[in-house]
């Protein structure tokens, strides 16, 4: 898989370059690629932005310097994803869904945003497969970047050999709709705190359902929502905890 960011502070995107991502890029499962928006600006300033139409506060992203930018990352069956507040929320389904993409441009934006005609010419393009505008949380970020971040993390790691323990993956939480269980290692006593026995009796029967029943409970604690969603399986009764 391919990824290209565009960006206005590509020192943000440094940490891909570490860990998970970093050894990906090695293994040549994933291209990753951070440019400098202002490489497709031409005036002495590298201007990148200008004030709204309409008035209101702070400055919009100018559509010129995207769209040679668009012209010169497009591949012929690119993704593009936006990171914006008023995107579609980002999910373990959507970065699975983004994981079989051949390319992925992400756009940062700064500021107040990008003009919208940049996402509408992108949607356009006969080389533009699809425009994602993705949502990190409800919450309001300076930028697109730790959006970018988060993305190219997770879908990275859906890329298949990427992780070392391919199984691991699929125990994840969010994978078969419940949060994860706690995990423990050595001491077997801690500070008074122990292991749970099960744990320790080598019965993996035991231990799985142990595991599974501690998943259902911290989902009904802590994400009720995502009980009505996820697949139960023999529609096992749920009891919150007591
Ligand atoms: N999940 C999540 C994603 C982001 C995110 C992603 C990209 C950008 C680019 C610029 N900003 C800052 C920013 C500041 C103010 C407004 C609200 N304005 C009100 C009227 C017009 C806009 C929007 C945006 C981003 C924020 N934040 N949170």
């Amino acid at each position: 898989m391919r990824v290209d960011i565009v960006t206005i502070f590509p020192a943000y995107l440094d940490p891909l370059t570490l860990s998970l991502p970093g050894k990906a890029r090695e293994s040549g499962l994933l291209d990753l690629r951070v440019h400098d928006l202002r490489e497709w600006t031409h005036d002495r300033h590298r201007t990148v932005d200008d004030t709204p139409y309409g008035g209101g506060a702070g400055m919009v992203m100018k559509p010129e310097p995207w769209g040679e930018a668009l012209d010169a990352l497009a591949t012929p069956n690119t993704t593009v994803v936006v990171p914006t507040p008023a995107g579609r929320p980002f999910s373990q389904a959507l970065a699975r869904e983004l994981a079989t993409r051949p390319h992925l441009l992400v756009a940062c934006g700064r500021y107040e945003g990008i003009d919208q005609r940049v996402l509408d010419h992108a949607a356009a393009r006969p080389d533009v497969a699809e425009v994602v505008e993705v949502s990190l949380g409800d919450y309001v970020l300076n930028g697109g970047e730790v959006a970018a971040l988060a993305i190219v993390e997770a879908v990275a790691r859906l890329q298949p050999g990427f992780m070392g323990n391919a199984a691991s993956l699929a125990e994840e939480s969010h994978e078969d709709g419940l949060l994860e269980y706690p995990v423990y290692t050595k001491p077997a006593s801690w500070r008074g705190h122990d292991v749970p026995d099960v744990l320790l009796s080598g019965d993996h029967a035991a231990i799985a359902s142990w595991r599974h029943e501690q998943s259902q409970r911290r989902t009904a604690e802590r994400r009720p929502d995502l009980l009505a969603a996820a697949s139960l399986p023999g529609g096992v009764e749920v009891r919150p905890s007591v």
